[in-house]
């Protein structure tokens, strides 16, 4: 069989098997066309003289440059409509590329700092997910996570302003701008969220040093890591993450757009995969980045030689890691190894 038929069998199979997303921000499904629609909508004024225009405007040196042009996106999001459009877009494309269950992160603050309160957003994301429920069979969590470029009060305040949606909630993380701002930062806004009983995660180790990491797993006391790609500078810490199976949400095309890799043929998913490592692939912000998760499979299919094996443990890893119930995680670990066996 030549290398191209084996390659495009392999990706059938990817697009085939059911998937788990763990690492999806909502805010990062925004497609240029339902920018455009809702800043139409609302009246605001884009700095985008056409839709092609935004897209074009997607060229990032780093993840400040990506996130500045995502908050500016954010803000067409304004009625509880909008939240439950862009919720229901990216769950479709979940059904469109077999992504059965997803967890996914929103950033309340990136609403509450304009004025656009958790009693707008949350019915719009609960709309959608309940539709997604019942016309798609897609299972979705939620996870509240904190912009750590703001203050750890303005965190614990965002916690406690979720109360009446907690019942919604499955677990807390923390995102945006990475270098200057450490896990540190939120000790205690994560003690509470712990002690309120939600899973918690961090991004860690994507721009910053395995030092994040660390304090992410030791301080935090996380049950996964967002990225972590700068963990293999780190032996001691390899260790560790193998030896405690701690999962890493890796997001491929993200790592390239944002410049943290040069190529995808440069990534360590593989390597940190053969090493032992409880790693899968996420798609990030699917529509800044180029592709959602099919898309960042089939890179690696490309660009770094995935083959069946690793495509097929990097799928179960993602039900593995994820915050479902055991019994749940083994029907879909069942249904993959007898999918890939046919
Ligand atoms: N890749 C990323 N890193 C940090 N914060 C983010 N918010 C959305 N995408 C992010
Ligand atoms: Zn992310």
């Amino acid at each position: 069989m030549s290398t191209d038929t084996k390659m495009s069998e392999l990706k059938q199979l990817i697009q085939q098997l059911p998937k788990a997303e763990l690492h999806l921000h909502i805010e990062g499904t925004l497609e240029p066309e339902l920018m455009w629609r809702l800043a139409k909508k609302h009246d605001i004024a884009l700095p985008f003289s056409s839709v092609e225009a935004i897209q074009e405007a997607y060229q990032f040196n780093n993840l400040q440059s990506f996130l500045d042009l995502y908050y500016q996106g954010a803000d067409v999001l304004r009625d509880e409509d909008d939240f439950f459009e862009l919720m229901w877009a990216y769950l479709c494309q979940c059904q469109q590329q077999n992504i059965v269950h997803t967890e996914i992160m929103f950033d309340p603050q990136t609403h509450t700092e304009r004025g656009i309160g958790y009693n707008v957003f949350m019915p719009g994301f609960a709309k959608a997910i309940e539709k997604a429920k019942a016309e798609l069979g897609v299972s979705v969590y939620l996870i509240l996570s904190f912009l750590r470029h703001l203050s750890e009060d303005s965190a614990i305040q965002t916690l406690q302003e979720a109360k009446p949606f907690y019942s919604m909630i499955t677990a807390v993380g923390l995102d945006s701008s990475e270098l200057g701002n450490p896990p540190s930062k939120f000790t205690r806004a994560f003690a509470q969220a712990a002690s309120q009983g939600f899973k918690l995660v961090a991004h860690a180790g994507e721009e910053g040093p395995p030092e994040y990491v660390w304090e992410a797993i030791n301080l935090l006391k996380v049950d996964r890591i967002d990225h972590g790609v700068r963990s293999i500078e780190d032996p001691i810490l390899m260790a560790y993450l193998k030896e405690h199976q701690v999962p890493l949400t890796v997001c491929p095309l993200s790592n390239l757009k944002l410049c943290v890799v040069d190529d995808i043929s440069q990534h360590n998913i593989v390597d940190l995969l053969n090493d032992g490592l409880r790693v899968m692939v996420n798609s990030d912000d699917p529509s800044y980045f180029g592709g959602y998760l099919n898309e960042n499979f089939f890179a690696l299919v490309d660009k770094l030689s995935l083959n069946k094996e690793d495509a097929v443990k990097l799928i179960s890893n993602s039900f593995s890691a994820s915050f479902l119930p055991d019994k749940q995680k083994q029907i879909w670990l069942t249904r993959i190894q007898q999918i890939a066996q046919d």
